[in-house]
């Protein structure tokens, strides 16, 4: 059986260490020939990094396992390279939230103003590694999870647009079929989405169990009935708790499908900004949870030398689908997934350069992706305002436009206001000095 090389880049990442354990648990059905962590930050990457030597050497036998900074040893010789850096780290989405809250707008760290700032700082990183790993390897799949997902993949579309191993897909969907699954007592590998939008933005049309039933009416009834909390509810915070449970608001409003968690912000921002502390907000939950949780037992497990004794610091599904789509695509598996590919007709109302998320067959081949059809008024006239701002902010960033900037900020549905997104852009520019370009 061939052994497949991987890197992964951002193995600083607080993910990484789930991410790890992923690999080993499949290592019979995706075996590994050899595995490089590289990151830019070696300090932080080398906490992550003797972890994995004390795991790998418990729990994988032969593999070829190293960390490094060094982009000639991380980029050679590789099958699969797997994206989860973030430019700037929890500092800079600390701003991405607050800046914002300061004029009473929600910072959401994806796709709202928060995200148009960090999707200007993903942008260059994001090229500039793509570049370097088409040097070293000119076959290696690049699977993207760095958010801002619908950024990244317009800007990354753009300048790459006939790299065909490319492939930009996010875990949320994942996550959402597995919490399915769970009030279902079904298994959410069994089921067949029917799902469209972008990333962050989109909907279950239909879910499908394995004789066809489509199952969204019965989530509906259950989630009116008891509400609705994430599979792993029992290693989440209490702010994704929340933000599950809105699930059913958002439900009572607008019944027709199933709705990502994500669009609560866009279809309530004045609600969600008025539940936010001004001084406390994810980044920080995230920096004095996760981060300092992950850090701290990959620190106590490489000076104990065994992972016997290890904790369960991660959650299983983000690993576990990274992992299980890049086995679909060297096994040719063409199991299915929501990935983020170019409209094309998929959505057959919505422009064909958009970047939008369905469901796809993945195989050795790629995404193949399953059309949804003509989309109704309200789903439309949605995914086209936010459509706009994301190609608006990538239009900004290749132009160095400060008038595309303060017009993507307008579009944006948590900002709309065209005062409050001047004051917005004027506070993200000079937080922003030295990762964006300058826009004029
Ligand atoms: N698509 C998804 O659904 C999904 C899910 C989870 C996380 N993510 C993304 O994964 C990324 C990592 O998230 P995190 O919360 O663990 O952040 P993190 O800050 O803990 O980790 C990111 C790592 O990337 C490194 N890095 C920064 N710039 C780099 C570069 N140019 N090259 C290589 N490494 C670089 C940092 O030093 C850091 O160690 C983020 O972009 C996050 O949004 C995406
Ligand atoms: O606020 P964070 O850093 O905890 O999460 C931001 C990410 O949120 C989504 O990811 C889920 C992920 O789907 C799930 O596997 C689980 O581990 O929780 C994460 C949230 O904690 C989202 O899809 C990502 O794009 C975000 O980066
Ligand atoms: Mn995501």
């Amino acid at each position: 059986m061939k052994k497949y090389n991987i890197v992964i880049v951002g193995g600083g990442s607080t993910w990484t260490p789930g991410l790890l354990n992923s690999l080993v648990k499949k290592k019979d059905e995706f075996p590994l020939g050899k595995l490089v962590m590289y990151d830019t930050n070696g300090e932080r990457q080398a906490v992550i990094g003797e972890f994995a030597r004390v795991l790998f050497k418990e729990r994988y036998a032969g593999l070829d396992f190293t960390y490094t900074t060094d982009k000639e040893i991380a980029f050679r010789d590789v099958d699969f390279v797997f994206c989860q850096m973030r430019t700037g780290g929890y500092q800079m989405r600390e701003k991405d939230e607050k800046l914002p809250l300061q004029f009473g707008v929600i910072g959401q760290e994806t796709c709202g103003p928060g995200g148009f700032a960090y999707g200007l700082r993903s942008i260059r990183d994001m090229i500039q590694l793509i570049q370097d790993v088409r040097k070293h390897s000119k076959e290696a799949w690049i699977l993207n999870y760095t958010n801002p997902a619908a950024i990244v993949a317009e800007a990354v579309n753009r300048v790459f647009n006939d790299d065909e191993r490319i492939l930009n897909i996010c875990d949320q969907p994942v996550n959402l079929l597995r919490s399915y699954g769970k009030i279902l007592g079904m298994d959410p590998y069994e089921f067949e989405p029917v799902y469209f939008g972008l990333n962050h933005f989109g909907w279950f049309k239909h879910l499908y169990d394995k004789n066809g039933a489509d199952m969204v009416p019965v989530i509906k009834q259950i989630v009116r009935d008891r509400g609705f909390a994430p599979a792993d509810a029992e290693q989440r915070d209490k702010s994704w708790l929340d933000t599950y449970a809105m699930v059913e608001d958002m439900l009572n409003d607008f019944p027709e499908y199933l709705p990502n968690t994500y669009l609560q912000y866009y279809l309530y921002p004045e609600y969600k900004a008025s539940k936010m502390d001004p001084n406390h907000t994810r980044a920080n939950e995230v920096m004095n949870g996760r981060e300092k949780r992950v850090f701290e037992e990959c620190r106590r497990v490489a000076a104990e030398g065994t992972v016997e004794n290890a904790h369960v610091v991660h959650n299983d599904a983000h690993g576990d689908m990274i992992v299980e789509v890049a086995e679909s695509i060297a096994f040719n598996k063409n199991s299915l997934y929501v990935v983020i590919v170019e409209n094309n007709g998929l959505i057959s109302n919505i422009q064909d350069d958009a970047m939008v998320e369905v469901t796809a067959c993945l195989g050795i081949n790629g995404p193949r992706p399953f059309g949804v059809g003509k989309i109704d008024t309200f789903y439309k006239g949605m995914i086209e305002q936010q459509l706009a701002f994301e190609k608006l902010t990538v239009d900004a960033y290749f132009e160095g436009s400060y008038n595309k900037a303060l017009k993507a900020l307008t579009l944006n549905r948590i900002v709309t206001d065209a005062k409050k997104a001047r004051k917005i852009l004027d506070a993200l520019i000079a937080a922003n000095e030295g990762y964006w370009p300058e826009l004029k």
